[in-house]
């Protein structure tokens, strides 16, 4: 049974920030990290504008970029939250940097500062339009120098342990005493079997969703995993109906993921279009194109459905081509693959399912309502994006709660551990199953659903319509679940139903219409061209 001093679910950006803090500082204590494919597949590994901090103290401030923040998310962010990352957030990055993490720069040496929607100034920190690849890339090396520091890979977190496996008192603790959490059952993919590995603290620093939706710029590790894993244990879930859509992900019916055409881009000077070549977003908002994401995609999507469309457009045509090219060249190479030439033709974009803004809900230093069991990184709810993520603030809140998770354990981590007795994961009667197509057909239906029901704009009779079909797949899976060897691919539709549940019933309950994905106020009138 693997015994470690702390357990890291995922190697994003959260989750190696804070493994390292933790190798680096207590040499002789463990930190193992275990993530679900490859080392590097994440989020984090696909971001492309930046990170957004406050350097240039002529051109911007602290306040400022607090008042975006809290604007973007129609105002539910928590004040407290904002102003620690935002101020937290140039020493967080100088630190990255410190350990090798490069980003692009100006002729004279400062870092070069990029713009994106809902930004009052140029404050996105970037390297080309690779950057979290650059910074996952920065962490995956110097991880390699902490001896104490173990990364699995191909490692997928079934269950957390909490004294629904430990103890048969089970009650006791469901009439209100805290939960402690000793890890997680692990299935190993290389071997296919379930390990036990037990943990002092658990880190979750599993990622997004974005998965659970047919459309979306999320790799396919993003299926919700540590979001329902932390729901099946009792920890409190929050915001959850708060799904960001990107507005503008490359339109390739088929493609999973979708490929996001950065807002850096439209922070560049690129505009939106209709099929008729109308500029449309000045209806919407008079920042045009570089109003918050959600004003964006709902505008996006308005136009779409009011023209039967599948698509609007991205027109980059005007936009100085040297400079283009170096800014975006993983964006140009993408284009010029798929047939399309920035600069002479139209490059067609669609809303696809981007980040979840709530999940697993946290204090100001990482702490879940279990003991032992923190969260950081996009798979947690801190209270600074409310009802909608204001445009590369999630890298600043990984590195920033990683960084608040190292520091609360650090003061709490005791010289010696005595681990509990464990029971070992119990697989009696279980068969391997005779049909995967029963799993995958739920899996597309699910995401079919989400798109169709629970998409960018809500209506009660989607939701309730989308509970219905949840209960009879849940049912559905959960019979699977007994019967059937443990797989991924079933864990990951459990996950997925679970995490699908949340959202819909949490919209259901979120009866004003308030910022994030929600209807469209907008006079039909203004709306002819
Ligand atoms: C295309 C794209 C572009 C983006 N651009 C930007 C940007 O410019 N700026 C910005 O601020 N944000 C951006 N974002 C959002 C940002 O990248 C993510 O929110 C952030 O990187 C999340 O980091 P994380 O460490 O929390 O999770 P991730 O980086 O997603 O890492 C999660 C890890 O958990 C592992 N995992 C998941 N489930 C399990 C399991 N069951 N068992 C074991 N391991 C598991 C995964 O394999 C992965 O290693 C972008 C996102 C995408 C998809
Ligand atoms: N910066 C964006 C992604 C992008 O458009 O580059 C984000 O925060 O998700």
């Amino acid at each position: 049974m693997p015994k470690c001093d702390v357990l890291v679910i995922g190697s994003g950006l959260a989750g190696l920030t804070f493994s390292i803090k933790f190798a680096e500082k207590f040499p002789d204590k463990s930190v193992t990290v275990i993530t679900k494919a490859d080392e590097s597949e994440s989020n984090t590994k696909y971001a492309q504008g930046g990170i957004a901090v406050v350097l240039d103290e002529l051109s911007d401030s602290f306040q400022q970029h607090i008042d975006d923040t809290l604007k973007a998310g129609a105002g539910l962010g928590d004040l407290n939250v904002i102003e620690t990352v935002v101020k937290e957030g140039p020493d967080r990055l100088k630190e990255i940097i410190s350990w090798g993490a490069h980003f692009d720069e100006t002729p004279e040496g400062d870092l070069d500062l990029g713009l994106e929607g809902g930004h009052s100034a140029n404050r996105i920190v970037h390297h080309k339009d690779i950057t979290g690849f650059e910074m996952e890339s920065t962490l995956l090396r110097k991880i390699k120098q902490l001896k104490n520091l173990k990364l699995l890979s191909h490692h997928f977190a079934i269950d957390l342990i909490t004294e629904h496996q430990v103890s048969e008192k089970v009650k006791k603790y469901e009439e209100g005493k805290k939960l402690n959490c000793y890890g997680a059952y692990v299935l190993n993919q290389k071997t296919d079997s379930i390990e036990t590995f037990q943990a002092n603290y658990t880190i979750l620093a599993s990622g997004g969703i974005g998965q659970v939706y047919k459309t979306t710029t999320n790799p396919l590790i993003a299926t919700g995993d540590g979001i329902a894993m932390a729901y099946r244990a009792k920890a409190k879930l929050k915001d959850m109906e708060f799904v960001q859509f990107h507005p503008t992900a490359l339109y390739k019916q088929g493609e999973n993921p979708s490929f996001l055409i950065s807002e850096a881009v439209r922070g560049f000077g690129a505009y939106l279009r209709n099929r008729s070549g109308k500029r449309f977003m000045f209806k919407y908002d008079d920042r045009g194109e570089l109003a918050s994401r959600d004003i964006v995609a709902k505008a996006i999507d308005r136009e779409m459905k009011r023209l039967g469309d599948e698509c609007v457009y991205l027109d980059c045509k005007h936009l100085d081509q040297k400079k283009f090219k170096e800014h975006f060249p993983n964006i140009l190479n993408k284009c010029i693959e798929s047939g399309i030439d920035p600069f002479k033709d139209l490059i067609p974009v669609a809303p696809a399912a981007h980040y979840v803004c709530g999940g697993i809900d946290v204090d100001l230093n990482g702490r879940t309502n279990i003991n032992n069991l923190y969260a950081c990184g996009e798979c947690s709810r801190t209270g600074l994006h409310g009802a909608n993520r204001l445009a590369s603030n999630s890298l600043l809140e990984a590195l920033v709660f990683a960084h608040r998770c190292f520091i609360d354990i650090s003061k709490k981590i005791p010289d010696t551990v005595s681990f509990k007795k464990i029971p070992e994961w119990n697989a009696d009667l279980t068969v391997p199953p005779e049909e995967l197509v029963l799993i995958t057909c739920s899996k597309n239906e699910l995401k079919t659903l989400m798109t169709d029901y629970v998409g960018i704009v809500r209506s009660e009779e989607r939701l309730n319509r989308a509970l219905r079909r949840l209960k009879v797949m849940y049912e559905e899976t959960s019979a699977l679940y007994k019967k059937l060897v443990i797989s991924t691919q079933l864990c990951e539709l459990r996950n997925m139903i679970d995490v699908c549940y949340v959202i819909v019933k949490s919209s259901a309950n979120r009866s004003e219409n308030v910022g994030g994905y929600y209807n469209i106020d907008l006079e039909e009138e203004e709306l002819q061209d």
